[in-house]
């Protein structure tokens, strides 16, 4: 269970540097992750969402609340102090590792070399083929294979609380199918709290509570039914006084 008291995060102002005025990106939120559910956080462009989940992460650092991982405060924990307690994260763009391959990668993350236990891991994770096991985590890798390569270690891991940015992102259509029920099998048998953040309909349909995020808060959390009518409003231009509509070069609609 992740649960966020009053967190905020808030960066120098860009546009006024030298004021030393803070653009608040995440603003007092509070919301609990329960054990072991699928959480779908979706919402508008720049929302926050990505702030918040690098946040749990401690990638983030808090500029006031705090946060708690079942029950106990992790607020002042680094990095690599809260991976430790069973927090795991798939960044929206995943990192290359010049001069490393996928076994390394997959051999740190299941704390094993052995090539039995590493086989496990691919069958149970379905997404990768055994050819990947070899292959270097490079720039060569394509968008969908570095995703499924970082997907693989953060399940050999066996997290408490995993959480994804965008992790359809490169992936093929016929994959992300898969990638939901890999996810939900987890979740299922390992209790696994899911965080994944998306815009991608399948995602969200498996999550059992979609959280929308919007001007760094929780503007809604629920069904997905509930969130629809919310999305749908969202998507609506609010530059209808000035808008040309379709006729304007500058309308992106
Ligand atoms: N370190 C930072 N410094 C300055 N601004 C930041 C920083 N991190 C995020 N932002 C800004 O905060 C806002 C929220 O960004 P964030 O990436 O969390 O949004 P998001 O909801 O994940 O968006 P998207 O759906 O486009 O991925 C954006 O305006 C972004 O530019």
């Amino acid at each position: 269970m992740i649960d966020l008291r009053h967190v905020t995060f808030s960066v120098p102002d860009e546009n006024s540097p030298e004021s030393g005025a803070m653009k608040t990106i995440i603003d007092d939120l509070s919301f609990t992750f329960e054990k072991g559910k699928f959480y779908g956080i979706t919402g508008p462009n720049g929302g926050g969402k990505t702030s918040l989940s690098k946040m749990i992460m401690g990638i983030n650092p808090i500029t006031s609340g705090s946060i708690f991982l079942d029950g106990g405060d992790i607020t002042d924990l680094e990095i690599t102090d809260r991976a430790r307690a069973g927090i795991a994260y798939g960044f929206q763009n995943s990192a290359r590792f010049k001069g490393t391959t996928f076994r390394d990668l997959l051999s740190i993350a299941a704390g094993t070399d052995d090539e039995k236990a590493l086989i496990r891991i691919i069958a149970r994770v379905g997404i990768c083929s055994l050819d990947f096991l070899d292959k270097p985590v490079n720039a060569k890798l394509s968008g969908g294979e570095i995703k499924k390569i970082e997907l693989a270690t953060i399940i050999a891991r066996n997290p408490k609380v995993a959480i994804y940015d965008e992790p359809d992102t490169g992936i093929d259509l016929w994959t992300i199918g898969p990638m939901v029920e890999l996810l939900r099998k987890e979740q299922a048998e390992r209790g696994t709290t899911t965080l994944v953040v998306s815009h991608n309909r399948t995602f969200l349909e498996a999550a059992d509570v979609i959280v929308l995020i919007k001007e760094g808060k929780v503007a809604y959390s629920g069904d997905l039914d509930g969130a629809l009518p919310i999305l749908t409003d969202l998507s609506v231009c609010t530059f209808g006084d000035i808008c040309e509509g379709e006729n304007d070069a500058e309308c992106y609609r």
